[in-house]
């Protein structure tokens, strides 16, 4: 299972106000990698993974997903890569926590009980076991993010990407989700996080990839890319670099998560 780019360009808007948010990305993401994507505000993050799914799609280019054009099976590309939006809100398609993350196992046909088993394995995930009943709208930002995750994660996908995930979660929650996902990697799923939050993912990572004005400026596993990335002003913590090597040595069973 691979996402593949090809010369990918994509525009907003028409004639003088016409912006190139990407401008020729060709990237590949193997199997079971975890990448995180950097870059400053503005560089086409967001862009470029939404392309992964089809929600957006090239002006010029193509996205592969296991060798299918997006642009030919979207429904696949939707199936096979999970995806968790900046603002949680945009992807909620039901009242309740639990007819949210069911609405995508329901799509999938299963089973009444593999449904439940889904959205009750996903909810604990993110520490929201037991709230089924309970209105998205009555959730706080953090809380709904979490859902929002646990939707995607009921998909069982074979890609999760998230963009800035971490964003308005606490503490607790914050080290629930990368717990699930250094799990879920650890498992054989890829797992793509947009974040300008380096901190604790970047020691999991296999690869960065940073973007600087729509085109990748550094490809590099996280321990090759600190001086590029501090070069595109990408904040990188003091503490990195040795969390890095740190992780790098660690044995599987050291995990604090
Ligand atoms: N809906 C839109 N209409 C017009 N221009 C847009 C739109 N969305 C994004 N852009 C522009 O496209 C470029 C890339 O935006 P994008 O949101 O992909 O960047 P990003 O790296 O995700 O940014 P951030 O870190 O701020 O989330 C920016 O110049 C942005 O202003």
């Amino acid at each position: 299972m691979t996402i593949e780019t090809t010369g990918l360009v994509y525009r907003y808007g028409a004639g003088e106000a016409e912006a190139t948010a990407l401008d020729g990305v060709d990237l590949a993401l193997a199997d079971g990698e975890f990448v995180v994507v950097a870059g400053a505000n503005g560089s086409g993050k967001t862009t470029l993974v939404r392309q992964f799914n089809g929600l957006l799609s090239p002006d010029e280019g193509e996205v592969r997903v296991d060798g299918v054009p997006v642009s030919e099976d979207p429904v696949a590309a939707r199936t096979r890569v999970g995806m968790v939006f900046q603002d949680p809100r945009d992807a909620f398609v039901a009242a309740t926590v639990g007819a949210d993350v069911a609405f995508g196992p329901e799509n999938l046909g299963l089973s009444r009980s593999d449904i439940d088993r889904r959205v009750e394995a996903a909810l604990d995930a993110v520490n929201m076991g037991g709230r089924e009943d309970e209105r998205l709208d009555a959730l706080s930002g953090g809380e709904q993010e979490r859902v929002a995750i646990a939707g995607a994660l009921a998909m069982e996908p074979a890609h999760l990407v998230l963009d800035e995930p971490f964003t308005g979660l606490d503490e607790p929650a914050r080290r629930s989700v990368l717990g699930r996902l250094r799990a879920l990697h650890r498992d054989g799923t890829g797992v793509v996080v947009v974040t300008h939050d380096l901190r604790d993912v970047f020691p999991l990572a296999d690869r960065v990839v940073a973007l600087a004005d729509g085109r990748v400026a550094v490809d590099a596993p996280p321990g090759e890319a600190v001086e590029a990335l501090a070069a595109l002003d990408v904040r990188v913590p003091d503490r990195v670099e040795r969390d890095v090597t740190d992780v790098a040595t660690a044995t599987p069973d050291s995990d604090p998560c």
